[in-house]
Order: structure tokens, then C-alpha cells, then sequence
């Protein structure tokens, strides 16, 4: 069983106003967001380009609705840029996470990904890293490791389409070439979408466990990643034509993640993420609908 006094829900404003695609949610404010969030039973939330920037503004709001913020995305560009540059971005960024409370950081290498470009996700443009862009990531990585660590915090790494770090293989070389200081953010929505099988899902999860800090909960429509296969789709197109969806809506089976999870004793945050167009997927009910899900999955 899942121990509620070791795990906290959370869920994403990407559902409300999808910051990779603004038009989408343009009309839903911060308040509506964290307020909606709050009465579908979630008590976390990640960082939204609406949120307040000042972190008593962005708290008091929070407090109000008995809210927190549990880890924030963060875009590393080791293999592009001068690696000072993410260092001192990483830095600034753990800091406001640290005023707001949250323990995990969420990084997410964008040298060269087509996560946001006008290019089919399942193409030939997708990074593929250089033992030279390897070597200079995983440093990178492993420094921020360890000033996470100095903080109290953990630096948490997304595995994500269209990034260098995608597929089973991509995932065992940052992992295995990344200090016990670097852990795994485990997105279920991402490895099913780029492998296509629960197998890959369940895998990946048995074989990480012991360095998972924070978990995205996000299902996948079959029949729309096959539709994205078919039809060339960029990520974005893909995600407007609803791949993502929440727990228990899609083609994942989340009992062995939630079985994992509990015979591992995980504590922390299990956060729902599951970006879709909310003129078609009316974002507090599709909250309401994965809470109930939980609730009827683990008992939390
Ligand atoms: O964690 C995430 C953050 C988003 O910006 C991203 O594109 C989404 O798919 C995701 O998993
Ligand atoms: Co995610």
C-alpha cells in the first residue's frame, strides 16, 4: 500500500494554460488554476509561466488554497551552450524552489530538442548526442548534483520526447553515467509515448526505483500516438490532437507503477500531468476524474 503520510498528490497547470503552446488555456488565470487544482483534492502543483514571479505573492496564494509548489521544469543546455550558464540559471532557480519549499528540481537537457520545433517527433531530427555531448552533459549534470545536494534538495532529471535523453537506451547512459546525487524524474506519458508498450513503462520504473525523486503520472491514447506515427506529427501538434491525457484515461496501466512504488517505500510527490487543449478537456474535470483514479487505485 502507498503510505499517505509519505506521498503527496500534486498536479500540473499544463492542463489549464500549456506554456509551450499559449494559446491554449489563454483564458484560464492563476487563481482559477491553483483554486480548481485544490477542489479536485491536490494539495501540490508545479511552477506556470502565469504564476506570480514573487515568492510571497506566489506562497500567500498557495497557503490560501492549502497548496505547494513540489519541483519546477528547468532546461539545461549543457551540450549547446557554456556549461556556467545553466550552472548559474540552476542556481537561481534552486533558490526560489528553496524559498517556496519544494525538495526536487526538474531538469531537462533542451541542447538541441525538437521537443518544441514544427519537425515529426518520431523523425530523423531528434538529438542524438556525441560521446563528446554526452561526456559534456553528464558533468554538467553531476555538478548540479551535488549543488542540489548542498542545498538539501534533489536534482531530478525528465526523460522527454524529442530530447537526448528519450529512449530506454538514452535513459541507461544518463543514469549510469550520473552520480547517486542525480536522480530520475519517471514520467509514465513519456516512455510509453516513445516506445509504445507497458513493458518499456514497466521497466523502466523496476529498473530506477531506488533513484526516482519525483513522478509525472500521465497517460497516452493509443490510437493518437498511432495517429502521430501515421500522420508525421510534431510533439506539440501530437499533444494538441490529445496523446496526453490523465491517469486511468488512456492505454497505460498504472497498477505495477503503484505496486513499485509502494513496495519500494517512495516518498514524495506523485504529480498528474496531462496536458491537453482544456476547450476540449475541461481541465477541473479531468482533475476530479484522476483523483478519483488514484483514490480507486491506491487508496490515497
Ligand atoms: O514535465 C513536463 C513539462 C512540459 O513542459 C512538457 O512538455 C511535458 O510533456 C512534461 O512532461
Ligand atoms: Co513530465
Amino acid at each position: 500500500m502507498l503510505d499517505k503520510n509519505k506521498i503527496k498528490l500534486g498536479i500540473a497547470p499544463i492542463a489549464w494554460t500549456n506554456d509551450d503552446l499559449p494559446e491554449l488555456g489563454a483564458e484560464n488565470t492563476f487563481e482559477q488554476c491553483i483554486s480548481e487544482m485544490a477542489l479536485a483534492g491536490f494539495t501540490g502543483s508545479e511552477i506556470g509561466n502565469k504564476y506570480p514571479k514573487d515568492p510571497e505573492v506566489l506562497k500567500k496564494a498557495l497557503d490560501l488554497r492549502g497548496m505547494q509548489i513540489c519541483n519546477c521544469w528547468f532546461s539545461t543546455f549543457f551540450t549547446t551552450r557554456p556549461e556556467e550558464e545553466t550552472i548559474e540559471a540552476f542556481k537561481k532557480q534552486l533558490d526560489f524552489l528553496d524559498q517556496m519549499g519544494a525538495k526536487v528540481i526538474g531538469c531537462s537537457e533542451q541542447g538541441s530538442s525538437i521537443q518544441g520545433k514544427a519537425v515529426p517527433i518520431f523523425g530523423d531530427q531528434k538529438p542524438v548526442f556525441t560521446d563528446e555531448e554526452w561526456n559534456k552533459f553528464l558533468t554538467g549534470m553531476n555538478k548540479l548534483g551535488a549543488i542540489a545536494k548542498e542545498k538539501g534538495m534533489k536534482c531530478g532529471f525528465h526523460h522527454h520526447m524529442g530530447t537526448g535523453v528519450q529512449t530506454p537506451a538514452e535513459i541507461d547512459r544518463f543514469m549510469n553515467g550520473t552520480s547517486e546525487d542525480v536522480y530520475l524524474l519517471f514520467d509514465s506519458g513519456h516512455i510509453y509515448f516513445s516506445e509504445g508498450t507497458q513493458e518499456a513503462v514497466d521497466i523502466l520504473i523496476d529498473k530506477y526505483i531506488k533513484r526516482i525523486a519525483h513522478v509525472h503520472l500521465k497517460d497516452v491514447r493509443g490510437e493518437k500516438r498511432q495517429e502521430c506515427l501515421a500522420k508525421k506529427m510534431s510533439f506539440l501538434d501530437a499533444v494538441k490532437n490529445g496523446t496526453f491525457t490523465v491517469p486511468g484515461d488512456g492505454n497505460i496501466s498504472f497498477d505495477h507503477i503503484f505496486k513499485v512504488l509502494a513496495e519500494n517505500d517512495y516518498t514524495g510527490w506523485m504529480l498528474v500531468e496531462a496536458e491537453q487543449d482544456p476547450a476540449k478537456a475541461n481541465p477541473l474535470e479531468y482533475a476530479v476524474k484522476a483523483r478519483e483514479f488514484i483514490r480507486e487505485k491506491t487508496g490515497l
